[in-house]
């Protein structure tokens, strides 16, 4: 494909040029702000399973040039009724020292320190994420929003790498972890929308989740990300 970049000659406001469905309409990420939400009791809280890794698996940690990526295991699964969706990676955005607020998604026009982003595709419709990226139906990302706050151990298994993948392509292998620590406790309370992927090809095949509450990482951990 095409390369792209968040700033500079293929920014942003040059997606749509090379990419279809960037710029569209069902085009994430959102500003949740109370004009637009409404209560849905039918939701449920969001099912893991599979989520507690043994440290005898492993997850590749990658520098994708675009965002720092973690290759899960096909054992972590999300049931969203009345689907189950098999993880695929996880990655994280955060800001830039001119910009250091780096979340997607904002809570009434509030932007966050960083957000991380758990890709899953519906593994009882699609056999693998490529062919669920093309459909409207096919992608369930779960956003978790990061606040600065106490330290926080967890985060610890995908941060404390960083300094050995600073560039593009670089990769490790890291030890599973139970990946359900780093969500926040309440998984019943989240904002849910049909988007898109944020990134090129802005595929609208995305059921969103973001959790309504973040979590906390310290400020020598959120500075370890923000470059
Ligand atoms: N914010 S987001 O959740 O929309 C989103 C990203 F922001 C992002 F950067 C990536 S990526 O793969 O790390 C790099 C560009 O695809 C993906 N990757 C997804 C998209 C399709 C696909 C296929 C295989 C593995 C991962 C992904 C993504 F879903
Ligand atoms: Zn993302």
């Amino acid at each position: 494909g095409y390369s792209w970049a968040y700033s500079g000659a293929h920014g942003e406001k040059t997606w749509p040029t090379n990419y279809g469905f960037c710029g569209g309409v069902y085009q994430s990420p959102l500003d949740f702000h109370e004009n637009i939400l409404q209560y849905d009791s039918s939701l449920r809280p969001i099912k893991l399973f599979g989520y507690d890794v043994a440290t005898a698996e492993s997850f590749t940690v990658s520098n994708n040039g675009h965002s720092v990526s973690v290759t899960l295991v096909p054992t972590m699964k999300i049931e969203i009724e009345p689907f189950h969706y098999t993880a695929s990676q996880l990655h994280l955005h955060w800001g830039h020292k001119n910009n250091p607020k780096g979340s997607e998604h904002c809570i009434e026009g509030r932007r966050f320190p960083a957000e991380v982003h758990v890709v899953h595709y519906n593994s009882d419709k699609y056999t693998d994420i490529t062919k669920a990226t093309e459909a409207a139906d096919g992608l369930a990302v779960l956003g978790i929003l990061i606040e600065v706050g106490s330290f926080n151990p967890s985060f610890e298994n995908i941060l404390s790498h960083l300094n050995s993948i600073k560039y593009k392509d670089q990769s490790i292998q890291i030890a599973g972890f139970n990946v359900q620590e780093l969500f926040p406790k309440r998984l019943d309370e989240y904002f849910r929308y049909e988007g898109s992927l944020t990134t090129p090809p802005c595929n609208p095949s995305v059921l969103w989740t973001v959790f309504r509450n973040p979590v906390l990482i310290s400020e020598a951990q959120e500075q370890k990300a923000c470059r």
